[in-house]
């Protein structure tokens, strides 16, 4: 087991999980956040279901645990059609595909997670599904071999990916409606976690609302489980009926090893490797993972979007910088040279406002 995978909160899927299904939003108007993307999809739902048609493909691209499942049950939900479910990495063979698709049933949701790692021959069978509604297989092998076509029922693929950079451009070009979702601001995950709560059946106050959501990553998923371990706080040093406060939530997540900005034991030592190992940086993704025991897509997936938006990170042609921001979290003075860029920087933007 990799140490990623022992991270409290990382975003990624565990099987503890499953109490997630019972925080996951039902509809687009339960699900909070990324109103741009919600508000788009809302239209092109009623389009679609005013024409009596398929929705147009959706590709949901971002970091883990931002909703992309959710959003795609809550599509299917929202058409009132039939939700299927498989993921990239599952479908071996053109068969399982074929088999797949023959049985979807007309304007069914599709749903393919972690399309960026289907297979490219798998990948080829899609392109005409997608855009025709056709399945071409091969029957048989040698010069008894033939070529078939089935038609399909017209339905909606809506494909999910942390890594929208690694999909073939024909595959990306073939979803008429692309969306990404970007993380949430505290007020958003404020109201998740509030809700949240609600569901659980414990009572919690504004502020540690607030904490809880202030220390999530910007992230539904961690806040979820941020949420469920503040309340085992709770249950042991509480007086049963006594409301969580900012106070318990703070107790709680410092002793998980959270910080102040939501950041993690696997975070900060990121950051401390380039700080201390690098004088800052520019260092390649590939050293920092060897350094610390990662594969590179975790890097890149789970670990540096965040720190990267909050500038904490920064990513240059030259590798990873620490930002101005990562050095101040830590604590620590950058060199002289660099701390005097920062300064450059800080006057010049100054001046331009
Ligand atoms: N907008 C939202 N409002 C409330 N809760 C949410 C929202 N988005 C996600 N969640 C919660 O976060 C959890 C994780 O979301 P989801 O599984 O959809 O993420 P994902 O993007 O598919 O992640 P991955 O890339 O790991 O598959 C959900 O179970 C749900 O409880
Ligand atoms: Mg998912």
């Amino acid at each position: 087991m990799s140490s990623v995978e022992n991270r409290p909160f990382d975003a990624s899927k565990r099987p503890e999980d499953t109490f997630e299904v019972a925080l996951r939003p039902q509809s687009l108007s339960e699900f909070t956040g990324q109103k741009t993307s919600r508000e788009n999809l809302s239209i092109f739902i009623q389009a679609a279901r005013k024409r009596e048609e398929a929705l147009d493909h959706v590709l949901l691209h971002g970091p883990p645990g931002l909703g992309k499942t959710t959003l795609a049950q809550i599509v299917s939900k929202e058409l009132g059609v039939g939700f299927r479910a498989t993921s990239g990495p599952v479908i071996q063979r053109a068969g399982d595909l074929a088999a797949i698709l023959t049985n979807l049933q007309p304007r069914d949701v599709l749903f393919i997670d972690e399309i960026h790692r289907l297979h490219p021959s798998i990948e080829e069978i899609l392109y005409p599904a997608m855009e025709d509604f056709q399945l071409d297989l091969i029957i048989g092998e040698g010069p008894a071999a033939r070529s078939v076509r089935i038609d399909l029922p017209p339905f909606t693929l809506v494909a999910a990916t942390t890594r929208s950079g690694l999909l073939a451009t024909p595959l990306r070009d073939r979803f008429g409606i692309p969306l990404r979702l970007i993380f949430y601001t505290p007020d958003e995950l404020k109201l998740i976690v509030a809700r949240g709560a609600r569901k659980l059946g414990f009572e919690l106050t504004d502020d540690g609302a607030e904490e809880i959501a202030r220390r999530s990553r910007g992230t539904p998923r961690i806040a979820g489980r941020l949420l469920r371990r503040v309340r085992d706080f709770a249950l042991v040093t509480h007086k049963e009926g006594q409301a969580v406060d900012s106070k318990l939530a703070d107790a709680a997540l410092s002793r998980l090893e959270v910080d102040q900005i939501g950041l993690d034991a696997m975070d900060r030592r990121y950051l401390m490797r380039i700080a201390e190992y690098h004088h800052g940086g520019p260092v390649g993704v590939e050293t920092l993972a060897a350094a610390l025991a990662e594969s590179r897509d975790t890097l890149e997936d789970v670990i540096e979007p965040y720190l990267i938006q909050e500038g904490l990170v920064l990513r240059t042609s030259r590798g990873r910088v620490l930002g101005e921001r990562g050095w101040k979290h830590l604590n620590l003075l950058p060199p002289a040279s660099i701390s005097a860029q920062f300064d450059l920087l800080n006057d010049t933007t100054e001046e331009g406002e």
